[in-house]
């Protein structure tokens, strides 16, 4: 009896620290995303979650460089980005104007943030601008689904290419200094519903480049970090804008998931880059549509992420049963499509 009692305490104490020693560990590791100091660079940070990234990341004594397109929402949010600053008599803020869009956009963006940094390349640098028009498929222009592409997926693709031929240059690895390339996709680039067609692929695509450029970077060292932010949706200007037109079965699909402000957003990227993550979720609901979609990318937990996968195949028999039928009984009572009113 008492050999039971003593193979069962062991048991349970190897099980219990197996469960909490990532915790411990990450517990004690520090933070992996100190910003003080450091030069980063935001792209779409003229409103919405960029705005906010940008403001919190000046209170925790970053030089900030904000880009977008619109020169008159850059100047106020500069004004903003300054005033949340730790110390202004230090750190130092600029913006820059740019259509990230365009091929060539993200290339200047960088020769001009390394001609303002003192000829050095920014040390972090997070692509946050993105779009989203959401619409029925048929319904939706070749040349919207081409400019989502380009907005969202090209944005990061050509900043990365622009930014990772800085960093990687034989002259610049291995000097000690982390450096951070963040992307920002979405839970739909993950787990998408209808009406996100022209959108969540390019946001998918995202999440593709980012699991190949982080095995890809082990060829350089541990210089370069590589890491992929989902947000659910955020009471973004975006938002406000994308819900117009937005296919009311669109707004049925996705009631599901609450809507967190750009703030919110932010601190909670940013606390998953302070962990050490590499894909960061900013909600519980949002990690469970991770969950689903693990693929080839490195996990931030292997015990956590491979429970929240078993948990997530199960919630999602139910969930996804749920929203075919929402889909089924919505075209049942509506009718054909072309018949629907016309938003906008
Ligand atoms: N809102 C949501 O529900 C969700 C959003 N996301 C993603 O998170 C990110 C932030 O979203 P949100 O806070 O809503 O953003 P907003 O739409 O509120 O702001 C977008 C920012 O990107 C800039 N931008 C847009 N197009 C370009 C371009 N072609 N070149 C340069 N800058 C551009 C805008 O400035 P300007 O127009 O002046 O260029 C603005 O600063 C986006 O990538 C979005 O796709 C992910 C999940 C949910
Ligand atoms: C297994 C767990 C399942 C949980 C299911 C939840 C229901 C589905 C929600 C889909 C939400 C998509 C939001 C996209 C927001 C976005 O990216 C746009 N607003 C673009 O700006």
């Amino acid at each position: 009896m008492a050999d039971i009692i003593n193979y069962w305490t062991i048991a349970s104490i190897i099980v219990g620290l197996a469960v909490l020693l990532p915790f411990i560990m990450g517990f004690f590791s520090g933070n992996k995303f100190d910003v003080k100091g450091k030069t980063v660079l935001i792209t779409g940070a003229s409103e919405g979650m960029g705005k906010s990234v940008a403001k919190q990341l000046a209170q925790k004594g970053a030089n900030i460089i904000i880009v977008s397109r619109n020169v008159g929402r850059l100047e106020e949010a500069l004004a903003e980005v300054k005033a949340s600053a730790a110390d202004p008599s230090t750190q130092r803020f600029q913006y820059i104007s740019a259509d990230l869009s365009e091929p060539g956009g993200n290339a200047r963006v960088i020769a001009e943030a390394i001609a303002w940094n003192k000829g050095q390349a920014p040390d972090v640098v997070w692509c946050i601008a993105g779009a989203s028009i959401p619409g029925l498929f048929i319904e939706t222009s070749p040349e919207i689904m081409r400019q989502q592409m380009d907005v969202n997926f090209f944005s990061c693709n050509d900043m990365a290419h622009a930014i990772l031929n800085e960093w990687l240059q034989p002259a610049s690895i291995g000097k000690g200094s982390t450096r951070h390339l963040i992307f920002t996709s979405s839970v739909a680039g993950v787990y998408t519903v209808a009406g996100y067609a022209p959108y969540s692929p390019s946001k998918a695509a995202i999440k593709s480049l980012s699991d190949t450029l982080v095995q890809e970077m082990l060829l350089y060292g541990d210089d370069v970090k590589i890491h992929t932010v989902f947000p659910g949706s955020i009471s973004s200007p975006g938002l406000e804008r994308e819900n117009k037109t937005k296919p009311e079965i669109t707004l049925i699909l996705e009631e599901a998931d609450k809507n967190y402000t750009p703030d919110e957003t932010a601190a909670s990227a940013i606390a998953g880059l302070e962990r050490g993550d590499y894909l960061v979720a900013v909600s519980f609901l949002g990690s469970l549509m991770r969950a689903t979609a693990w693929g080839s990318s490195q996990k931030n937990n292997y015990l956590v992420d491979t429970a929240m996968t078993w948990l997530a195949s199960i919630v999602n028999i139910f969930v996804g049963m749920d929203l075919d039928s929402k889909v089924k009984a919505y075209g049942k009572k509506h009718g054909h499509p072309s018949t629907y009113p016309k938003k906008a």
